[in-house]
């Protein structure tokens, strides 16, 4: 039998291509010098996508492809993929979840403490020679403050999970309380900044989330407060977050996300008071073979006619 033919709109990880490229007849959609010609090339014979989370899945990209039978994609967020185009036209779309969420966790504690205790200037510090001239200047703590997660899924819980092992309170702010969580809900977003000393957001990407963190939550966690946020860059308004960097209106930002990655706000670039990540919250070679694996697993599921491991649409 014929190998399907699966489009793939950005590479994966050496791995990952050569197992793909075993089962699979590849069209590697970046490397095309005519997108247009190439799509139209293949349209006949695409079953499949293999995507990223950030490159996703326009209905534009899927209306050109008659025969799609399933988006496969390599991240748990979906927010690219046009669900609504997938659903409608019975194209199936699956994601990564858990997988990553550990590490995705593990590096929201990461940029909370780096930022609070300003690693990278204490690196600096070092580094340049200044210590011979002086003690660094004081930090924040973390242990012990209050912390507040928007977005209390997957990740949010085990963030929150980290938060608490290093005695921090933890509230929360989501669509509907969580009674299993042992943590405090505060259904205004507003109030829970106001309450906390960091603000930690892990919510899905999306219209739905879109400037959710508005300039209004961001001064209400006030001159002190510490934002960190590993969802994506479109929940925040991100000219707010901005100003209120620069006019030291929040004491400081752990940031693994941003509008127009990778060629963000070049403003970001200048705060000291910010810590600063380049979308790498899954980036470790455990998780993103996790990842592959699931993506393979899901397309070799789907055309072997087994049940889809980790279906979204
Ligand atoms: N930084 C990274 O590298 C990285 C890696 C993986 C995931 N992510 C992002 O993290 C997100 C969360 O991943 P997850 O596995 O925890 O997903 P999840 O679906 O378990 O959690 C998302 C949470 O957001 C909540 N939510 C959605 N819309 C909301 C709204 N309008 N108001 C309040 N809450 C809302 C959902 O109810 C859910 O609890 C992903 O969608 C992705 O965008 C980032
Ligand atoms: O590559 C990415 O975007 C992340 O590592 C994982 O994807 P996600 O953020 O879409 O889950």
């Amino acid at each position: 039998m014929s190998k399907p033919e699966v489009l793939m709109t950005g590479p994966y990880p050496t791995w990952d291509m050569e197992d793909l490229d075993s089962r699979y007849v590849i069209h590697r959609l970046w490397e095309s010098k005519d997108r247009d010609a190439f799509l139209a090339e293949h349209a006949d014979s695409v079953r499949a996508i293999a995507t990223r989370g950030e490159l996703g899945a326009s209905a534009d990209l899927m209306k050109r492809l008659p025969k799609l039978e399933i988006v496969s994609c390599y991240g748990v967020g979906t927010d690219a993929i046009d669900l609504r185009f997938a659903r409608e036209n019975g194209i199936h779309v699956t994601n990564t979840p858990d997988v990553l969420t550990e590490d995705v966790a593990d590096l929201g504690m990461a940029l909370l403490l780096a930022a609070a205790r300003q690693i990278p200037a204490g690196d600096a510090h070092v580094r340049d020679g200044q210590w011979v001239k002086g003690n660094m200047h004081l930090t924040t703590r973390v242990c012990g403050k209050r912390v507040g997660v928007v977005g209390m899924g997957r990740i949010g819980t085990a963030f929150a999970r980290r938060a608490a092992a290093f005695d921090c309170t933890l509230s929360y702010f989501a669509r509907t309380p969580k009674p299993d969580l042992p943590y405090a809900f505060v259904g205004d977003l507003v109030a829970l900044a106001r309450q906390s000393d960091f603000l930690v957001v892990t919510l899905a990407g999306g219209e739905g989330t879109r400037g959710i963190v508005s300039g209004e939550v961001i001064d209400a966690l006030g001159p002190d407060g510490i934002f960190v946020n590993i969802s994506r860059g479109t929940t925040v308004d991100e000219a707010a977050l901005l100003d209120a960097l620069e006019q030291g209106r929040i004491r400081g930002a752990g940031l693994d996300v941003f509008l127009n990655e990778p060629a963000i706000d070049p403003r970001f670039a200048r705060l000291q008071n910010t810590v600063l990540q380049p979308h790498h919250g899954s980036g470790t070679v455990e998780t993103r073979q996790a990842m592959g694996k699931l993506v393979r697993d899901n397309l070799a599921a789907h055309f072997s006619g087994a049940p889809l491991l980790t279906p979204v649409a």
